[in-house]
């Protein structure tokens, strides 16, 4: 059977995108219809545990991305997914609604260890490949100055635990554990594997 030459990057987020670049794996984007609420299908269920709640949704996404393909009638290939979490003990952190959220959000990282989370799938025919990648991060103290400053940078908005570790706040970040890639959205090591075993062509 011949390698497949691109998948289906079922993502708005750019740094995806990247990600997958910097693997020089070819992507097209399987973007929501107008009609489809993309944000629903991130909904917490009270007493979800973060590793449940990251698996549950990249499930919920995959679905989601599998149907769109077939309703579009697009030529056969796999799709990649994936969601990042962020989470302080059994506490998810998602994305913050405002400004305040995220202020509340920077706060409880601050001076500690968190973890992050990022589930990938990988659908190939009627096979869903699936992990999941654990990264730690500590975070030095982080003033209210810095706080306000991060904030108004705008950087906050769009991203799980209100930071973003490929901007200016790696300048706070004391130390991590894991997958630099991963934090970002995508673990690039982990979505190789997946990537070999649904057969797609990858650069090296
Ligand atoms: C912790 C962290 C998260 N993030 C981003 C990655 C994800 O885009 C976002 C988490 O939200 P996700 O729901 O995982 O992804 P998304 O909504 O951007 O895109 P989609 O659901 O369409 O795939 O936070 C960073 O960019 N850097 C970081 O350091």
């Amino acid at each position: 059977m011949t390698p497949h030459d691109f998948v289906y990057l079922a993502s708005q987020s750019p740094r995806r995108a990247q990600l997958l670049d910097q693997l020089g794996v070819k992507h097209r984007p399987l973007l929501p219809d107008a009609g489809e609420d993309a944000e629903a299908l991130e909904a917490e269920r009270t007493g979800e545990l973060p590793l449940d709640y990251v698996q549950r949704v990249t499930r919920l996404k995959l679905e989601a991305a599998r149907r769109r393909l077939r309703r579009r009638g697009l030529p056969a290939a796999p799709i990649l997914c994936a969601d990042t979490t962020v989470a302080v003990g059994r506490r998810i952190l998602g994305k913050p609604a405002d400004a305040a959220e995220a202020a509340e959000m920077l706060h409880l990282l601050s001076g500690r260890t968190h973890r992050v989370m990022t589930c990938v799938a990988v659908q190939a025919g009627n096979q869903a490949h699936t992990l999941t990648q654990v990264s730690r991060v500590r975070f030095a103290d982080l003033s209210e100055t810095t706080i306000r400053r991060y904030i108004d940078s705008g950087e906050p908005m769009g991203k799980a635990g209100a930071y973003a570790i490929q901007g200016c706040i790696a300048a706070w970040i004391a130390h991590i554990e894991g997958s630099h890639s991963g934090i970002m959205g995508l673990p690039l090591f982990e979505t190789t594997q997946l990537l070999a075993r649904a057969r797609v062509r990858l650069e090296l």
